[in-house]
């Protein structure tokens, strides 16, 4: 322990950083830091064995500024690996030194001032996209929209024309990764910082790099010389003197897009929302625009018609006071020679936080009313408190973006309130997240996600309704059944592939919402088997309703046919980590623990198929193992993310579906057979129904997969006799599937119980599912040599007992 610090603060805290840091993994450690902490101990804190936070004006102001003292070790955990090093984690002061030298141009005002027309032309994108809004929604004579995220994404579109030479068009397009991406790559920093044994399996999503990669070549390979930021990075590789290389360049880009969208938005959307909270200060805001621009004549407000303005001016300054985006531990330092804090003795080696927030808020410095936003403190500045701002902090750490920042924040501002009247949704609840940069959340939901979850509360989404309608089964068209299937089971599989799951994208259609009550409320048929379903009544009765075997083939159906849509894994490129949307595949399948298991599972698993078919082993393990852990994980994604919706039962059942679909189908396609034939669908529904690899029905599809395989009599099975399988397939779902569920139904009402059972109930199921299917499909080393012989034209798609090992 570092007892020479004998600072206040609880006492555990003394012993390890832990106790604070795993506070941050929801992204709310500020409240924790500046509504207990702060006010319990004063303006010292120990914060761990060899942390502190102070929040007084004068320390703050010489660590930053007189002293200049360097980032202290905190920043070491944001680095993702050595190589990734970036103006903002650096701790090396030549280095920074050096790396702040090269892109200080690309920040100076004048430079700053040819962007104009860039940042216009993404202001152009913001206008048009509301303007559309409005003209759509004749109704409510205007629209709701989300206004954070049509910010945060012109802010990021600006980020591209301006640095990076394009826009990104995701305000024009309405969507694109990379807001997504970023949120959750943030976060992933924040995890992985937290528990560094996190690294291992959280990997960074690749569509990042490739992303900067792609731009970094097309400027190599572009004719046109630009003089942005990305230029001067990439003129700097050939600087002897330690240029950049391209694996920062990239990461510097990565840091740029973060700084340069969060903060600004952040700030932008909180002086309106406050703007909106006062009306008064909104209307001389709005007078004194109008006085300025009265003669202007361009399409937009330019920054020298507003950059002088001083209500506009405070208007910011008061958000930038009240919204520091350092609001957790704010800026960390380490102390280069012992000191004496606030009474204390701190010793040499003490990582010092500086609490930007705590003074920003500090009634000490800006008197009784402190905590509430009041511009017209800023008109009279002699009376402001000296050395209490430190909203872009000091010295020479200082924001290298501040003159950018304030450049777009004010023609945002302006621009939007000098075209369109804004008004506050009611009954809004606001809550801010801390991932390294600052974002809005939903306070209703309870989760943290990409900012978009706000716009439910914006544009009041009709998720409420599903609780209270109960549309009759029969209002569903076939199209909207199909549709509404498809979506699923889509989204789920493409969700497997990014791990980020829309509830939207999952709601029903509008006469579609009851669909799932009479599945969740029917009563589970006793054990019917394959044998015997024959007896089994052909419709399963509800309180009032008949689901039709019919209606679950054609689910049944409509899934197998819009799996195909999403890749099958089949050859080891798919496995590769370089495939970005099979991140989480390489995230799962390289963890260590995960390794050792999937060993022994091999092991058992090649006496259920006893090809020697290494490829085919190595395939179909591999698809069984990320399968069956993708379903679990996206059955308990699909239950958090639709809790409340009544058809998240159905949800689940058909995403569950969906994946075990293409499993079996990507098993199938492996062992040669065509998965358009009808015979092979057919099959395939058999393995999703078996109940395990010496089940009935998995003997039964194991004869079939023979004959197809060995091509006997395929054409014979009458069409009849195919449907007739299937029907019964869709009554033993009906029993399985549904009946299953019981146990989840239950759970799911238990936050986290839920999600563990389901994940663990599904990946079981596919990992069974799996089995059947390798057992089934395997090929034997005989069936190679028959087709070996047979060259004619009707020949089936080669056999992987064929496949060079
Ligand atoms: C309202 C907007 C912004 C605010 C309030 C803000 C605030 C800050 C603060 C407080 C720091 C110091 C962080 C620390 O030492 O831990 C910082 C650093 C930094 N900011 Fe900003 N920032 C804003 C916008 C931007 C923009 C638009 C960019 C780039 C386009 C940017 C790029 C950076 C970079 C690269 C650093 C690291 C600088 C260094 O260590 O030399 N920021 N910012």
């Amino acid at each position: 322990m570092y007892g020479a610090i004998k600072v206040p603060g609880p006492i555990h805290f003394a012993f390890s950083k832990i106790f604070l840091r795993y506070k941050q993994i929801s992204g709310e450690r500020w409240k924790y830091m500046q509504h207990y902490l702060q006010p319990k101990y004063g303006k010292i804190v120990r914060i761990g064995p060899k942390n502190i936070i102070v929040s007084d004006k004068e320390v703050i102001k010489q660590m930053l500024v007189t002293d200049e003292m360097p980032k202290s070790e905190n920043y070491d955990t944001l680095r993702v690996e050595d190589a990734r090093v970036s103006l903002f984690v650096t701790r090396d002061v030549s280095f920074h030194k050096k790396r702040r030298r090269i892109l200080t141009p690309a920040f100076s005002l004048k430079y700053l001032a040819s962007l104009e027309p860039l940042m216009q032309s993404c202001l152009r994108d913001l206008t048009t996209k509301l303007d559309e809004s409005i003209d759509n929604d004749k109704k409510i004579h205007g629209a709701i929209v989300n206004i954070y995220e049509l910010i945060r994404n012109t802010a990021m579109d600006i980020i591209g024309e301006t640095a990076f030479g394009e826009s990104f068009s995701i305000v024009k397009n309405g969507n694109h990764p990379l807001p997504r991406l970023t949120f959750r790559e943030l976060v992933r920093r924040v995890l992985c910082s937290t528990f560094p044994a996190l690294k291992l399996f959280l990997k960074m999503d690749p569509f990042i790099d490739e992303f900067s990669i792609k731009m970094i070549n097309k400027r190599k390979n572009s004719e046109i010389k630009k003089n942005d930021l990305l230029q001067i990075m990439l003129d700097s590789i050939d600087d002897v003197k330690g240029g950049m290389e391209q694996i920062e360049i990239c990461e510097q880009m990565l840091e740029f897009i973060f700084a340069g969208t969060d903060s600004g938005s952040y700030i932008i959307t909180m002086t309106i929302i406050e703007l909106l909270r006062h009306p008064e200060s909104m209307e001389k805001l709005i007078k004194e625009l109008d006085a300025a621009l009265i003669n202007s004549n361009g399409e937009f407000p330019l920054n020298d018609e507003i950059k002088h303005l001083p209500y506009l001016t405070a208007v910011i300054n008061e958000t930038l006071r009240l919204y520091p985006i350092m609001m957790d531990v704010g800026v960390s330092k380490q102390l280069t020679k012992d000191s004496i804090m606030c009474g204390y003795f701190i010793p040499k080696g003490t990582c010092v936080n500086l609490n930007i927030y705590a003074i920003h808020y500090s009634k000490e410095y800006w008197g009784e009313n402190a905590e509430k936003w009041i511009p017209e403190r800023w008109l009279d500045l002699d009376k402001l408190p000296k050395n209490a701002f430190f909203p872009f902090s000091a010295g020479s750490r200082n924001c290298i973006g501040i003159n950018f920042a304030w450049l777009e924040i004010r023609i945002i501002i302006a621009t939007l309130l000098q075209r369109y009247k804004l008004e506050d949704m009611s009954d809004q609840k606001l809550n801010f997240v801390q991932f390294i940069t600052p974002s809005l959340k939903n306070q209703s939901e309870g989760q943290i996600d990409t900012p978009s979850l706000w716009e439910k509360v914006m544009s009041k989404l009709p998720t409420d309704k599903f609780l209270e309608e109960d549309i009759p089964i029969d209002s569903l068209t076939i199209k909207e059944l199909n549709d509404w299937t498809k979506g699923i089971a889509q989204t789920c599989l493409r969700g497997n592939a990014s791990l980020v799951y829309s509830v939207d994208e999952l709601s029903p259609p509008e006469s579609a919402k009851s669909l799932a009550n009479p599945m969740r409320y029917k009563k589970k048929p006793s054990q019917i088997s394959f044998q015997n379903m024959e007896e089994q009544p052909q419709f399963f009765t509800t309180a009032d309703k008949q689901i039709e075997v019919e209606k679950i083939l054609l689910i049944l159906d409509n899934i197998y046919d819009s799996v195909d849509e999403v890749p099958y894994f089949r050859t080891e490129e798919d496995f590769s980590p370089n495939v970005p949307r099979y991140a989480p595949l390489q995230t799962i399948l390289s963890s260590f623990a995960i390794r050792s298991v999937q060993t022994v599972d091999n092991y058992i698993l090649h006496s259920v198929c006893s090809t020697t078919n290494t490829s085919f082993h190595r395939y179909a393990d591999r698809s069984i193992f990320y399968n069956s852990l993708s379903s679990g994980l996206s059955s308990a994604v699909i239950i958090h993310v639709s809790r409340g919706l009544k058809t998240d039962v159905l949800i689940d059942i058909i995403s569950t579906l969906a994946i075990q679909l293409h499993m079996v189908k990507s098993i199938a396609s492996l062992a040669g057979l065509d998965t358009a034939d009808d015979a092979v669908r057919t099959l395939i529904y058999l393995c999703i129904v078996s109940d395990g690899v010496k089940s009935s029905i998995a003997e039964t599809a194991k004869e079939l997969a023979m004959i197809i395989m060995r091509k006997m009599v395929v054409d014979q099975i009458p069409a009849s006799a195919l449907r007739s399988i299937n029907k019964r397939v869709a009554m033993k779902l009906l029993s399985k599937e549904v009946g299953g569920k019981g146990l989840i139904n239950f759970a799911s009402l238990i936050p986290f119980v839920g999600e563990l059972v389901t994940f663990i109930s599904d990946s079981l199921t596919t990992y069974g599912i799996g089995q059947v299917s390798k057992y089934v499909f395997c090929p034997t080393d005989d069936t190679s040599e028959t087709k070996h012989d047979d060259d004619s034209p009707s020949s089936p798609p080669p056999h992987p007992g064929r496949i060079e090992l």
